[in-house]
């Protein structure tokens, strides 16, 4: 039976933090990166990205993967023993934690003494035809990484949504696009009262109602257009946009936790403010799978520490 003082689940910024800061506090760290889990590589969602330039200590930037290389190598150079296997099953009911590994659940359990969960999140896309294409090309699924780029300066831009959320990435995208279009499929917007004012103060920003996209356009290299439908009256066009942005929301990577933790209304791992502890002592969860608001690699790299010094506090607290 393979028995771990801690253990990391995920490979993201917030799970190679924590090993960097539990490998040099000499607690062994075993760390599991998933294979494609959540449909995401080794790595994380910053694999999916091209350059990352808001990550402090990098001035002329990186591209998402290379950071990433060398967040890994960080790992390993102090001792985390990185595994390339899912974690599939839990059982968080008694101590020591089990774990199983993707198509080993009938095998003897991993067992370990504490958890750090960073699993992450992926954000939700409409997978349009031509979206493949022009995915980092045009289209994007955050503002606040990619609104700055230059090809969306002085653009028209769309963004897809019509939450709190939609509203924000808008808002924060009329700092650089030419207008920016909020695509909103009802004849009315779920964001709250006071977002719903300052979209509607704003002169770059459009809202077309009743409105959903239909496809992807571009040169071939970059986005140029969105193909969209009114659904009341079924008319189609094309909308002249050199961005797209989603804010339809994000999934937590958390289906393997859900009978174990606490989470939220929208499936995140709930912890206690201030700290990663989970509903169950010895879990701790960071990065993106705790965190509906920031979701930025550098504020999970952040709650990684937090998580690997609380894990690190309770493991001592085991030893005495
Ligand atoms: C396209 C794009 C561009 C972005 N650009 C920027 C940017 O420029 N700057 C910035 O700060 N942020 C950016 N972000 C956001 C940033 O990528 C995330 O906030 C950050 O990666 C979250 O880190 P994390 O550690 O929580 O986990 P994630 O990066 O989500 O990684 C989690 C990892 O855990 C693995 N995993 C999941 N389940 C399991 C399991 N059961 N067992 C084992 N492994 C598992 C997944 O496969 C994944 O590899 C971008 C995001 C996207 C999608």
């Amino acid at each position: 039976m393979t028995h771990n003082k801690v253990t990391i689940i995920g490979s993201g910024p917030a799970a190679h933090t924590a090993a960097i800061y539990l490998a040099r506090a000499e607690m062994q760290p075993v760390l599991y990166e998933g294979m494609m889990a959540n449909g995401i590589a080794p790595g994380g969602q910053l694999t999916t990205t091209t350059e990352i330039e808001n990550f402090p200590g990098f001035p002329d930037g990186l591209m998402g993967s290379e950071l990433m290389e060398r967040m890994k190598k960080q790992s390993q150079r102090f001792g985390t023993e990185v595994i390339t296997e899912t974690i599939s099953k839990v059982d968080f009911s008694s101590k020591p934690f089990k774990l199983w590994t993707e198509f080993n659940e009938d095998a003897e359990p991993i067992t370990t003494d504490a958890v750090v969960i960073a699993t992450g999140a992926s954000a939700k896309r409409l997978h349009l035809p031509g979206e493949e294409t022009y995915w980092q090309q045009g289209i994007s699924a955050c503002a606040v990484c990619d609104g700055a780029v230059p090809i969306f300066r002085n653009k028209p831009l769309a963004v897809i949504g019509g939450g709190d959320s939609a509203c924000e990435e808008a808002l924060f995208l009329t700092k650089y696009g030419s207008k920016v279009i909020m695509l909103v499929r009802k004849d009315h917007m779920r964001a709250s009262t006071i977002m719903r004012k300052r979209v509607a103060a704003n002169k770059k920003l459009e809202i077309l109602y009743n409105t959903v996209s239909v496809d992807a356009k571009g040169d071939g290299k970059f986005l140029n257009a969105l193909g969209i439908k009114n659904v009341k009256t079924g008319e189609t066009k094309d909308l002249q946009v050199n961005g797209l942005f989603y804010a339809i929301g994000h999934t937590p990577a958390t289906k393997v936790f859900e009978e174990q933790l606490e989470t939220d209304e929208n499936g995140y791992i709930k912890t206690q403010p201030g700290t990663s502890f989970t509903s169950v002592p010895g879990v701790f969860a960071a990065g993106d799978v705790q965190d509906k608001k920031y979701r930025q690699a550098i504020t999970s790299a952040g709650t990684g520490c937090m998580a690997a010094l609380d894990a690190e506090h309770y493991l001592s607290s085991l030893e005495i």
